[in-house]
């Protein structure tokens, strides 16, 4: 549905997309995922022909998308970071008046524009003018103007950045909706429990190149760290700490408060060999838990740097 090749956007001497290749079937909720300044925005601009690149290729529909792409261009949906709405109409108005942007028929348009506050759960605001809406609602209506008219793709750039977490989750429950019911949805963000819970497919961005892309399955196969092993004990010395960091497959391990965290790599046994251990030592032990790898963990590992998560921002 989406074919981006060879990208190249320049902006002076920034080059903010770096020989892009992007893929998307229809059906997917596809995500671009990479921390600010990685080129998320640049690349959605350029797939809809709003800004003009270097170098590369963009198809969509299976047209070569162009600034005078009309009729893909009504194909589409797009929900930008910035909120854009009229602040003299009221919460339905607006809606109304995006849809009527595409759909003609009046007794169509009031069934779409009906879902769309059905989707975003702003029933009860319907006669509110822009103004006197929350930052979460504000977000909610900026998503219902840009996907009333029930367009086949939809471009959702950051849509839930600054946003509470109630209404987070209507909107991202929304968009599950929206796929279901035929939309192809391209959704960037740089929270990667978003991205974990809703996309299908998910591209790692970063300095505008994709670096991997696969299912959540399939990124966290590609890394070599595996599952996070913790396990409640009454205390260990630095001493019987270093005997567990030394034990086949063990990449970290750090105990603090009773509390020892082991990382490990991927592969059978950890988790036997690592209790075998502490039993041969005479460390009693009460609860353990194990935790797969994270999209964290395999940003960590490919880009070597940490990609802020909305946990970590909450907890400052
Ligand atoms: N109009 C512009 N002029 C100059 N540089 C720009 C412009 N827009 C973006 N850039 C630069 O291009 C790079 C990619 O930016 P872009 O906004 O596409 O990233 P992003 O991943 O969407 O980040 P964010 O989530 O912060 O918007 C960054 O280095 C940014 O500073």
């Amino acid at each position: 549905m989406v074919s981006i090749h060879n990208l190249v956007k320049r902006y002076g001497d920034v080059l903010a997309l770096d020989h892009l290749d992007l893929e998307i079937k229809r059906g997917e909720i596809y995500g671009l995922l990479g921390p600010n300044g990685s080129g998320k925005t640049t690349a959605i601009n350029c797939l809809l022909a709003l800004l003009g690149y270097d170098k590369g290729s963009i198809r969509v529909f299976g047209e070569n998308m162009e600034p005078d792409s009309y009729e893909s261009k009504r194909r589409i949906g797009v929900v930008m970071q910035n909120v854009a709405v009229f602040e003299e109409l009221t919460v339905r108005e607006n809606i109304d008046y995006f849809c009527s942007l595409y759909v003609k028929d009046k007794k169509r348009r009031r069934q779409l524009v009906e879902e769309a506050v059905r989707f975003t759960g702003l029933e009860d605001h319907l006669k509110k003018y822009p103004k006197k809406l929350s930052g979460g609602l504000l977000r909610r209506l900026n998503i219902a103007c840009g996907i009333a008219h029930r367009p086949e793709l939809i471009l959702m750039d950051e849509p839930t950045v600054a946003v509470d977490p109630q209404s987070r989750n209507h909107i991202l429950e929304g968009i599950k909706k929206l796929n279901e019911q035929g939309s192809t949805i391209i959704y960037t963000s740089h929270y990667m429990e978003e991205v974990e819970k809703i996309c299908t497919r998910i591209s790692i961005m970063d300095r505008g190149r994709i670096l991997a892309t696969g299912t959540k399955e399939e990124l966290k196969a590609m890394i070599g760290t595996g599952e996070t092993i913790t396990v409640e004990t009454g205390g260990m010395t630095g001493e019987q700490v270093e005997e567990v960091r030394l034990l086949p497959g063990v990449v970290s391990a750090d105990c603090q408060e009773g509390v020892l965290r082991v990382q490990c790599t991927q592969g059978a046994g950890n988790l036997t060999g690592l209790l075998h251990r502490l039993e041969e030592a005479d460390i009693p032990f009460g609860r353990v838990w194990s935790q797969p790898p994270t999209l964290n963990d395999v940003f960590l590992e490919i880009t070597g740097k940490r990609l802020r998560d909305r946990k970590e921002e909450e907890e400052g």
